[in-house]
């Protein structure tokens, strides 16, 4: 299974971001993404993901189009997880949208029962973002898109993170690309690495929005 992003283009407020920009990766495969701060990283994302719908070119799954309905098998988890969840719904609600972790997730994230009745405010942010993270983790997830996921957590919980996204990526032969400014992190983790800017075409005019 294949993951791309043929031509895309994006702007706001008619700034291009995505200027025509070519992107794949293979199941199994572990991408690191780098690129200097708000060069549109956090933007390639969301339309992969299929949250953000470009203004030009699209994004195919195995040759095919996203499925709009559904599981989504290209997760996003962001960087400031309280941008992930409704805050006035508690965890467990929130939980039901999708799909609910198992003891093993549960566990391997040292995610608590008794968070599943709080809100999301009731959580420290690592917590939440722990939360997110084993959400994203269905069995149906093909691509997880990780966009500095980890840069609130303490180094060790960041550590037990990074193995278990790995332990999860090599048995289900997901992919995973890592967004991150930690180019370290990048190598460690990842088994290719690509400059946000070597994907981007040069000096294309920005399509008018549809
Ligand atoms: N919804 C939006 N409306 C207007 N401008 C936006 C919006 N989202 C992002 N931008 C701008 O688009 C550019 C790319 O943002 P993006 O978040 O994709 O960058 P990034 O590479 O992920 O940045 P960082 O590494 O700092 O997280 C930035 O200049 C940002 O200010």
């Amino acid at each position: 299974m294949r993951l791309e992003g043929i031509d895309l283009v994006v702007s706001y407020s008619k700034r291009p971001v995505l200027q025509g920009l070519c992107f794949f990766m293979e199941e199994g495969e572990r991408v690191g993404l780098v690129g200097p701060s708000g060069c549109g990283k956090s933007t390639l994302a969301k339309v992969l993901s299929g949250m953000l719908c470009p203004q030009a070119g699209e994004v195919r799954l195995d040759e095919k189009p996203l499925p709009k309905k559904g599981y989504r098998p290209v997760q996003l988890i962001f960087q400031h997880p309280e941008q992930a969840v409704d805050p006035k719904w508690r965890m467990e609600q929130t939980l039901n949208e999708g799909y609910f972790p198992d003891q093993d997730v549960q566990n391997a994230l040292g995610i608590e029962k008794e968070w599943f009745t709080r809100y999301p405010r009731e959580l420290s942010g690592g917590e939440l973002q722990r939360f997110c993270i084993a959400r994203a983790l269905g069995p149906k997830t093909r691509f997880l898109l990780c966009d500095e996921i980890s840069t609130m957590l303490d180094p060790i919980t960041q550590a037990q993170l990074w193995e278990l996204l790995l332990h999860f990526s090599e048995k289900r032969g997901m992919g995973l690309l890592v967004i991150t400014h930690n180019r370290t992190l990048a190598e460690q983790v990842c088994t290719r690495i690509v400059e946000f800017e070597d994907l981007n075409g040069k000096g294309e005019e920005p399509h008018a929005k549809k």
